[in-house]
């Protein structure tokens, strides 16, 4: 007979196990164990999604809007430090995921093992005057790290990664997953998701309109000049001026930059950055589930231009990004800004493939 998870004798367990979010699943003992999983696997079926990062200025915000999320059934919430105190946090909103939290390089394949989504956010932020790139001596270590966990434990997750430079950070993963036998492309997708809330928001602003209602695909990679907006194919149809698509693509383009300055040595964007990780992280979860149809930009392995990742729309499925969507039709002005996106991507891919050939 299976226990019955409510029976007085149970309760206070299970309830311990939340209690001490740092350490319920091993050492409160086995019968704390089995309830938590068995409520998380009792109820609405979801997903289990980690954070790594959890505790950051993205991470925070984050956890809280993936607790919100009716997919999520378990969320762990994974940093170096302070997670304590987020989960602690987090775990007492009354929505159903169960929150577990993990401090410290010892507990990453506790917080990774079983996972079915992985969301990073972990590594430092710009201030102004620096460059994404300018982050690569410290974030690309981190994410090898993270990476390298990933694939020790929950090698057929999905991975929504946003650490910067996400055009280097994302080629650093894949080649940790190929040198550790694990790598399906599908399943690593860099998040530009932030991008295109920018470039609806921006272009809705020119025309008036409800930004909801905008739809602009932003392609090429996650920093400056290798953003590049398709004002061509915004929906609905549009039409804009020289100097609109001028203003418009660069302040797409230096959106990041904006945020920094404002911040003025504070930190990047972190709330816009939550909203838009949770955005898409929910879209994988939609299509893990089955639903069809779902389309997102972000910045994967492809073969749409001669570089080996490139941000475009993918439609999303089971499995990850199942199939990558052509450029469709550009006109002049993004053919230049196409060439212009192409030779500093490309750079920046070198740059992560040739850290993980030290
Ligand atoms: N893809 C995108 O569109 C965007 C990317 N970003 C990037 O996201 C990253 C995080 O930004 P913020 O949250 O503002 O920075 P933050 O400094 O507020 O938070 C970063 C968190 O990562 C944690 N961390 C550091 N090393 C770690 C490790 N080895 N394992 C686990 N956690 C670790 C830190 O303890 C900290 O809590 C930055 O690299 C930033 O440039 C930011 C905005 C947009
Ligand atoms: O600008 C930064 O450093 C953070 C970022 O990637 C963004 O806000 O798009």
């Amino acid at each position: 007979m299976q226990p019955d998870a409510n029976a007085p004798s149970h309760r206070l367990a299970r309830v311990a196990a939340h209690l001490n979010p740092q350490r319920p699943q091993m050492e409160e003992g086995a019968s704390a164990l089995r309830l938590v999983v068995c409520r998380a696997k009792g109820g609405a079926p979801g997903f289990k999604v980690a954070i790594l990062g959890a505790a950051g200025g993205i991470g925070q915000p984050l956890s809280l809007l993936m607790k919100m999320n009716p997919l999520v059934s378990v969320l762990h919430l994974y940093d170096v430090v302070n997670t304590p105190g987020v989960t602690a946090d987090v775990s007492h909103m009354d929505t159903s995921a169960v929150v577990r939290g993990f401090l410290g390089a010892q507990q990453l394949d506790a917080a990774l093992t079983g996972m079915d989504l992985v969301i990073i956010p972990a590594g430092l932020p710009r201030k102004p005057g620096m460059t994404r790139d300018d982050l690569f001596n410290k974030n690309a270590g981190i994410v090898r790290t993270l990476c390298e966990g990933v694939a020790r434990c929950c090698p057929n997750a999905i991975v929504n990664l946003i650490s910067n430079p996400v055009n280097s950070t994302v080629p650093i993963a894949a080649e940790v997953f190929k040198k550790a036998g694990t790598y399906d492309p599908k399943r690593l997708l860099g998040v530009t998701t932030l991008d295109v809330a920018r470039a609806n928001t921006f272009v809705a602003e020119v025309l008036g309109v409800d930004p909801r209602d905008v739809s602009v695909p932003v392609v090429g990679g996650h920093a400056g000049i290798t953003i590049l907006p398709l004002l061509s194919q915004v929906t609905p149809p549009s039409s804009f001026t020289q100097d609109e698509t001028r203003y418009l693509t660069d302040r797409i383009q230096n959106g990041g930059t904006e945020v920094v300055e404002a911040k003025a040595g504070s930190g990047s964007a972190t709330l816009s950055m939550a909203f838009a990780a949770s955005k898409f992280a929910d879209a994988c979860l939609r299509a893990m589930r089955g639903e069809a149809g779902i389309v997102e930009c972000s910045y994967v392995a492809s073969e749409v231009t001669e570089l080996p990742f490139f941000a475009t729309k993918v439609r999303l499925g089971r499995g990850g990004a199942e199939e990558i969507l052509p450029l469709g039709p550009l006109n002049d002005f993004e053919r230049a800004g196409l060439e212009a996106a192409k030779k500093e991507l490309g750079e920046s891919i070198q740059k992560g493939i040739a850290f993980m050939s030290k």
